[in-house]
């Protein structure tokens, strides 16, 4: 359960507005500028569940409503900004479960993806799959280096980047480089995310990057009107116009898909392969 809290922490620079029973989210906003960091603080790794998709989703909301003039959104987690969707959720699940998942994930990220106001992902870890679609989904990127990885690593663990997640990075990286990127499963060090577009800039550590997404916001705070956001509906609406056409669809074919033995039998060996690393 969420709930949104006016109380005046002021003895910092920022005020904290929200807060949330399990704490999976940490936020803050700037009294003078009016933007919010949004913390992810899901441990181990920030995957993504129900739960905290559904913290997100709020926020969203709530951002929305009074009126917010820009998002950073980043992560409380050592070495990790997000593990992508929480694997659990696809493991030994039952359908209304998963369907329900799903469904949130989708609501979700829409609001993300349409935000009307500005967003930076301030990517301070590693960002696979729906890690590196947060990341894709927000206006600016900028990536700490040298040791994280982005990427759709979907590939790999034997399910398919859902097709919203493919048209994004095209949208970001264009069409070749998105195959190239999907079907190899690749994950991007830093600079190398940089050198393909995936990212739009790099920082040594988190006192530049927090001065590189100043500028970035301190560029276009003080445009007038809507026109910044009505060009970035433009930009985005022929994914998301597709995406609402095909969204139940989708939603039963992710369930039959993941539902499906060998579906169960790959994420049960990831999971393995993945507590077995050395
Ligand atoms: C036409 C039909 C279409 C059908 C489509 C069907 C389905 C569509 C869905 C496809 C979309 C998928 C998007 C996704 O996001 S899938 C998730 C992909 N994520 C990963 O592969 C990340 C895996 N994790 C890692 O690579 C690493 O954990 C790390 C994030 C780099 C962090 O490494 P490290 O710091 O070394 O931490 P550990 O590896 O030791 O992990 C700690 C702990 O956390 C568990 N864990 C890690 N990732 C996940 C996860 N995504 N979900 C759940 N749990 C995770 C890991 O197992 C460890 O647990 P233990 O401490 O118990 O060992």
């Amino acid at each position: 359960m969420y709930h949104l809290k006016k109380f005046n922490v002021t003895s910092g620079k920022y005020r904290k507005l929200f807060s949330s029973v399990a704490k999976v989210i940490d936020v803050s906003t700037d009294d003078k500028t009016n933007i919010t960091r949004v913390y992810l603080q899901r441990p181990p790794v920030n995957s993504l569940n129900s739960h905290l998709l559904t913290e997100i989703s709020y926020i969203m909301d709530d951002l929305e409503k009074t009126k917010c003039k820009g998002l950073v959104l980043t992560s409380n987690i050592v070495n990790i900004f997000s593990a992508g969707l929480d694997l659990t959720e696809f493991y030994k699940t039952d359908i209304q479960k998963l369907s329900n998942f799903w469904t949130t994930l989708q609501n979700t990220w829409l609001k993300l993806y349409t935000a009307t106001f500005p967003t930076v992902a301030l990517i301070n870890g590693h960002s696979p799959a729906a890690g590196c679609l947060l990341a894709l989904s927000c206006d600016y990127r900028i990536m700490l280096s040298p040791h994280y990885t982005i990427g759709f690593n979907e590939a790999k663990i034997g399910i398919p980047a859902p097709f919203w997640f493919i048209e994004v990075m095209q949208s970001i990286i264009g069409s070749r480089k998105t195959e190239l990127s999907v079907l190899t499963g690749q994950m991007y060090k830093t600079d190398e995310a940089l050198a393909i577009g995936l990212i739009d800039e790099t920082a040594i550590n988190l006192t530049e990057a927090e001065s590189k997404v100043n500028s970035f916001f301190k560029n276009i705070i003080a445009f007038p009107g809507k026109s910044r956001s009505l060009m970035k509906k433009d930009c985005r609406d022929h994914i998301v116009q597709k995406f609402l056409l095909k969204k139940d669809e989708e939603r039963e074919l992710v369930i039959e898909f993941i539902m499906n033995p060998k579906t169960q039998k790959n994420i049960e060996l990831y999971f393995k392969a993945l507590q077995n690393k050395v």
